[in-house]
């Protein structure tokens, strides 16, 4: 694991162009501001060329799309696979909503994408695989939480991280998870687009898309625990805050001491 990629991000201070959603779209910005990237949000598809030009990688938060969006996000795609910049996708609930899982699999049929980022109801369902997804939450069911991701990381040749309690991120091939949680993640509205455009800034640093992954998800995963150690009481309205302070005072050292996975 390249935990000190998070000196490199500081270092390189990348642009990070972030296709958003309105619910979360400040906490996103704030968060991967306070990590140490530059993040730039658009919804014009006319400046889509000069943003993915500049930029060092693009993710695609697909929370609360307009068809107008939706077409903003095929020029902007396009752009990127042409200019060679790293795609994440965040794909929210893809399980929950057909219209979105059809859009969603047009969208990853065309384009080449590094990373998939959502939780077990949104993968299973891009992987094709049964499951109960919840809205925007990962809902419940029985395959196994590791083929399912292995599955969808196969399917597109990419890496893909499976949120949850443990974090689950393949390349289709090796695994590995990470166990560092909070229950104060689940009632954090914007935790999944907060990990995803984590994960957006270290591919735009980091060319080996599956470390940066794991980097991007150890870090934002740590910063959460320590906060919610932190605490005197879990209380969600002041956590989400909070994490944002931490991802700006969080350490490679912190991150050592504390990181917990396999
Ligand atoms: N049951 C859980 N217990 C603890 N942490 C969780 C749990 N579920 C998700 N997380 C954490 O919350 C963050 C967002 O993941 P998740 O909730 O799966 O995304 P989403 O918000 O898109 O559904 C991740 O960092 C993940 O580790
Ligand atoms: C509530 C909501 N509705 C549409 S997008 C969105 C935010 C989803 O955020 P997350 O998946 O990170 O919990
Ligand atoms: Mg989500």
């Amino acid at each position: 694991m390249k935990i000190d990629l998070l000196d490199t991000l500081r270092e390189k201070n990348p642009i990070a162009f972030n296709i958003s959603n309105f619910v979360t779209v400040q906490d996103v910005a704030n968060g991967i501001n306070a990590l140490g990237a530059s993040p730039i949000m658009s919804e014009e598809k006319n400046e889509a060329e000069a943003m993915v030009q500049m930029a060092n990688s693009v993710t695609v938060n697909l929370g609360a799309f307009t068809e107008a969006q939706l077409n903003q996000i095929d020029t902007v795609t396009t752009f990127a696979n042409q200019y060679d910049k790293p795609i994440v996708i965040d794909p929210v609930a893809v399980g929950a909503v057909s219209y979105r899982l059809e859009r969603c699999n047009e969208l990853l049929a065309q384009k080449k994408v590094a990373v998939i980022r959502g939780n077990a109801g949104e993968i299973a369902a891009l992987a094709g695989v049964e499951w109960n997804a919840k809205g925007i939450d990962a809902g419940e069911g029985a395959g196994d939480l590791v083929d399912i991701a292995k599955k969808l990381a196969k399917k597109y040749q990419c890496t893909v991280v499976e949120s949850g309690k443990t974090d689950i991120i393949t390349n289709g091939d090796a695994v590995v998870k990470v166990f560092n949680e909070s229950d104060l993640f689940k009632l954090h509205v914007g935790s999944g687009d907060m990990l995803s455009s984590t994960i957006g800034c270290f591919v735009g640093v980091e060319p080996d898309y599956f470390e940066a992954a794991q980097t991007a998800t150890v870090i934002f995963d740590v910063a959460g625990e320590v906060v919610a150690k932190s605490m005197a009481k879990p209380l969600a309205g002041s956590f989400g805050p909070q994490l944002i302070d931490e991802l700006h005072l969080i350490d490679t050292k912190t991150v050592e001491k504390y990181a917990n996975f396999e």
